[in-house]
């Protein structure tokens, strides 16, 4: 693979995506509906929360930095197998799943006094103590990764970076790209890349939503106050498709419409998901730039972060998402 940093303000994580969907065979992008969908649902762009939910912790200084990490380590793949629970915890009273539970789970640790934002603590990190912090119903899928990706990050932190995130982020400077370079090089669990037709492929969602949620955190200041958050892309996750594809935004071939329908798994790096998954950073900029056309001047991450909230309305559950067991999304 080239080398990324040849040029330090390369981000290539569009100009990476732009021939999957020239090529793409199992997933068409319909740009054309982009204005409609807007009329029906872009009055709901500004109504983005913020971070002020129960489930975020925030403190204003650096151990929201190094909460926020943890976070974004371990921010993929929540949905159940087959016959299985949906993974929920409980926490103040209410019973959060998903994104939500995560977030949830960790605060609740924080509160307990277990040290998750600790580099030697995560490095040392036990599977027991790791069930305990995400004790809920049902079980978190793939917790053996997520283990190893947290003790990856104590070890990692622990070598490189003076055992702190809070070091890596301020080496970017300002700069959001940087960070999320950082995290990609620093540490193999967000290195969310694959090949397709032999050339490179980079979405880095996770390291992009961890610049993201800091921003959100920190409402664009002091530790979230990066100059460059409108190079970031969407994030490429398992909602957005289900929402774009709701849009008539993004369409699947037949076949593999079914195979969704039927909830077969697509395996991590096979065609059919890196073709959802470009198609859909892809179909965002189409969104941001009908916005445009209309006066908005979102940033992919805001139109990213519409998506997502109306990914949570019923409305749009109504077709079941692309199902893919990894630690990228
Ligand atoms: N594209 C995109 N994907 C996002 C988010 C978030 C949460 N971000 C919020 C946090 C602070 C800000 O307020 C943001 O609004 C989680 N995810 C992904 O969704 C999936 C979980 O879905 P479900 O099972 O329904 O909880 C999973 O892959 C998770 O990684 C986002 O914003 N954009």
């Amino acid at each position: 693979m080239e080398n990324l940093h040849e040029s330090p303000r390369a981000f290539p994580v569009l100009e990476s995506i732009a021939p999957v969907v020239e090529r793409s065979r199992w997933v068409t992008f319909h740009p054309a509906s982009a204005e409609l969908c807007i009329e029906r649902w872009g009055h709901l762009l500004d109504s983005v929360p913020t971070w002020k939910q129960p489930w975020h912790f925030f403190d204003g200084g650096l151990e929201t930095v190094r909460w926020v990490f943890v976070l974004d380590v371990l921010n993929h793949c929540f949905w159940p197998d087959e016959n299985e629970p949906l993974w929920s915890v409980r926490y103040r009273g209410n019973e959060y799943s998903g994104y939500a539970g995560l977030a949830a789970s960790l605060k609740r640790a924080m509160e307990s006094g277990v040290p998750v934002t600790n580099a030697s603590f995560l490095a040392g990190l036990s599977p027991g103590t790791l069930r305990e912090i995400l004790a809920g119903t049902g079980e978190i899928p793939l917790l053996e990764a997520r283990l190893e990706n947290l003790r990856e990050a104590g070890r990692v932190l622990l070598a490189r970076w003076e055992g702190d995130i809070v070091n890596l982020v301020a080496s970017a400077g300002r700069s959001a790209v940087d960070v999320v370079k950082g995290v990609v090089d620093s540490f193999s669990s967000f290195r969310d890349e694959c090949g397709y037709r032999g050339r490179p492929v980079y979405f880095w969602k996770r390291a992009q939503l961890f610049a993201a949620d800091l921003h959100s955190a920190f409402d664009g200041r002091d530790w979230g106050a990066f100059e460059d958050i409108e190079r970031l892309t969407a994030f490429a996750d398992y909602k957005l498709p289900q929402v774009l594809r709701r849009f008539g935004l993004i369409v699947y071939h037949p076949e593999l419409a079914e195979r969704i329908e039927r909830r077969e798994r697509l395996p991590a790096g096979s065609e059919e998901e890196v073709e959802i998954r470009a198609a859909t950073v892809w179909a965002v900029e189409a969104l941001k730039k009908a916005f445009e056309r209309r006066g908005a001047e979102p940033t992919s991450m805001r139109v990213d972060g519409w998506l997502w909230q109306l990914g949570q309305l019923e409305y749009f559950r109504k077709y079941p998402y692309h199902l893919c067991r990894t630690i990228y999304y």
